[in-house]
């Protein structure tokens, strides 16, 4: 299904860099607009890509106009956790109030559709850990509450005008293109799998289990890993939807199962054949126990059916691309 350009905010980070590849695998026109704080130009071959920022309305306003823009993809934000609780500003000023311009242009021009890179540290430390979509959200850092607000501000705006949304709470997000060109190579990446990956290619001497004594089944915390072409693919799935006249929604993304930090990385050891340098430390503050998706809406509401839901190959595209990033032949630090 193809019908106007497409702009794409942070396309050449890791998850968007996914997003606009499949997106050009269909044939659809697509507009990267990215000021490359963590993004890399090589990510987005064979896409337009304008070196600039969200919060430039000016530059904004432009692209709209001049791409005859119907659709927006918005990944560009600061995704830090730590980073937000001891620079709070930085992340309400890019994640929230660069949002706001970006929205504000769209309104103007009469943007039709918008997905939302959203995260499930919306939920804070749940009660449960299995979250729907309905479990109340309490985050607990200024990055998981400056991505809140930007979900109020597209509730409200969809409400006001005619532009629909899908806001999509992403869990986890793990692993890189099977074929390697594209990969993860943000700078000062604390996730899991990432860091884990880094020590088993020799990029890192150690990496160290934040908690060993969470109320968990082997004491380490549980997440929810969803394979980052899953992921895109939602994207994908989203677009068709409110292209065919789908109502504004909130949608978890996740398998709906959990790994321990001791499962992740067994599989880690598993998958690269040797042993890594691990220490347990004390845990960090704000990681609740578990985080579940329940993401039954998102395959119902979208049709969405994962296909990489599969810890030890989330592990091996992730573990390729590290290797390659330690050879030198892969785009990144
Ligand atoms: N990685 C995860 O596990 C995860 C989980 C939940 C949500 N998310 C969200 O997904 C989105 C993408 O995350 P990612 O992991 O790919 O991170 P990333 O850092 O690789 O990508 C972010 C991209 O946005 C660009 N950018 C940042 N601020 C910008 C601005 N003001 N103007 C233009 N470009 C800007 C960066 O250069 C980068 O290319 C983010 O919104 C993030 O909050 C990520
Ligand atoms: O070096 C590490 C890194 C992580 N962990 C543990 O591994 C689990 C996963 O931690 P990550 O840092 O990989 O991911 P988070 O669950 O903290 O958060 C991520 O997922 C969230 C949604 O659940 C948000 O989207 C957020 O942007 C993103 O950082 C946690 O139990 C954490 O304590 C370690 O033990 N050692």
């Amino acid at each position: 299904m193809q019908s106007g350009a497409i702009l794409v905010t942070g396309g050449a980070g890791y998850i968007g860099s996914h997003v606009v590849r499949q997106l050009l695998q269909r044939g659809e026109q697509v507009v990267v607009l990215d000021n490359l704080s963590t993004g890399f130009a090589e990510a987005v071959q064979g896409a337009e890509l304008v070196v600039g920022d969200t919060g430039d309305a000016a530059l904004v306003d432009r692209l709209l106009t001049e791409h005859a823009i119907e659709s927006v993809l918005h990944f560009a934000a600061h995704t830090v956790v730590p980073e937000s609780v001891e620079n709070p500003l930085k992340y309400y000023g890019n994640n929230t109030c660069h949002t706001r311009s970006l929205l504000s242009c769209c309104q103007h021009h009469g943007v039709k559709h918008f997905i939302f890179s959203s995260t499930a540290a919306v939920y804070g430390i749940p009660d449960s850990p299995y979250c729907t979509e309905d479990t109340p959200t309490d985050p607990i850092n200024a990055y998981g509450a400056s991505k809140l607000m930007s979900e109020m501000m597209l509730r409200d705006l969809s409400r006001a005008c005619d532009l629909r949304h899908v806001a999509l709470r992403y869990f986890n997000v793990a692993g890189t293109s099977p074929d390697g060109d594209i990969g993860q190579s943000t700078p000062r990446a604390t996730l899991l799998i990432k860091v884990a990956c880094e020590v088993a290619a020799g990029r890192r001497e150690r990496m160290y289990v934040f908690g060993t004594d969470y109320p968990t089944p082997d004491g380490t915390g549980v997440r929810d890993y969803i394979h980052v072409e899953d992921l895109a693919d939602a994207h994908l799935k989203a677009l068709d939807y409110l292209r065919g006249g789908g109502e504004s929604v909130t949608l978890n993304c996740g398998y709906g199962h959990g790994y321990s930090v001791r499962e992740v990385i067994d599989a880690v050891e598993r998958v690269a054949g040797h042993p890594i340098t691990v220490e347990a430390t004390d845990r960090r503050p704000g990681d609740p126990p578990t985080l579940i998706a329940r993401s039954d809406r998102a395959r119902e509401v979208l049709g969405w059916t994962p296909r990489y839901d599969d810890l030890d190959f989330i592990v091996k595209t992730s573990l390729e691309w590290e290797k390659k990033l330690a050879a030198g032949k892969a785009y990144g630090v």
